[in-house]
């Protein structure tokens, strides 16, 4: 089945409505941007997660200083480099006892980390060709916007290990109970 991860968690309502929810994964986004969470607020929010739930890291600049004290206090199981990752970074990141998830070029389809992402953006709602895309060795995450009225279709046709999904879950900024239920449900009754 199509593992779940709902990314920019903002807030303790937020935690507590994917607690309710149970998605696979939850994301907090380390990358300049309105979703950006500091290292004391993801050290906080993330330790109210529900057991179970994988805690991601999302970074664009990515600051092993930051990630090492967020994974050294168990607060995060995962980084998504939200860029090309070199060798170097995934195995720095592995050394911190992080699974890796990392971006692909559209002309060099490939990367070392254990989980390929594919997006449209860096949280813009925009989504991709879901027909256009590479085959790849590791298991792919598709990201960029989706929501519950395309996440059967990007199922159907990209057939990806992991959806993801942010903007298009949130009404006036903040995560809409109703649209994030709503994208687990038909992400959950694909296929
Ligand atoms: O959300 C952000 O601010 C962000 C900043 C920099 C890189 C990625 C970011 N967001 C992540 O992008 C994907 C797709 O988001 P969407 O569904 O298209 O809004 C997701 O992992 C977001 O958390």
């Amino acid at each position: 089945m199509t593992q779940v991860k709902v990314c920019g968690l903002m807030t303790e309502a937020d935690v507590a409505l994917v607690n309710a929810l149970r998605p696979d994964l939850v994301g907090f986004v380390l990358a300049v941007g309105r979703h950006q969470k500091t290292t004391a607020e993801v050290l906080s929010l993330a330790k109210q997660v529900a057991p179970g739930i994988r805690r991601v890291a999302v970074v664009v600049a990515p600051d092993f200083d930051q990630l090492a004290v967020l994974a050294s206090a168990g607060a995060i199981d995962t980084v998504q480099f939200h860029r090309p990752a070199t060798l170097a970074q995934v195995q720095q990141a592995r050394a911190l006892g992080l699974q890796t998830i990392a971006r692909i070029a559209a002309d060099a389809p490939r990367t070392l980390a254990d989980v390929a992402l594919v997006d449209a953006g860096d949280g813009s709602g925009e989504t991709l060709d879901w027909r256009a895309l590479p085959v790849l060795a590791q298991p792919l995450m598709l990201a960029g916007g989706l929501d519950a009225t395309n996440v059967a279709q990007a199922i159907a046709l990209v057939h990806p290990a992991i959806v993801d999904a942010s903007s298009r879950l949130e009404t006036g900024g903040a995560k809409d109970p109703a649209k994030v239920a709503a994208f687990i449900a038909a992400a959950r009754n694909a296929e």
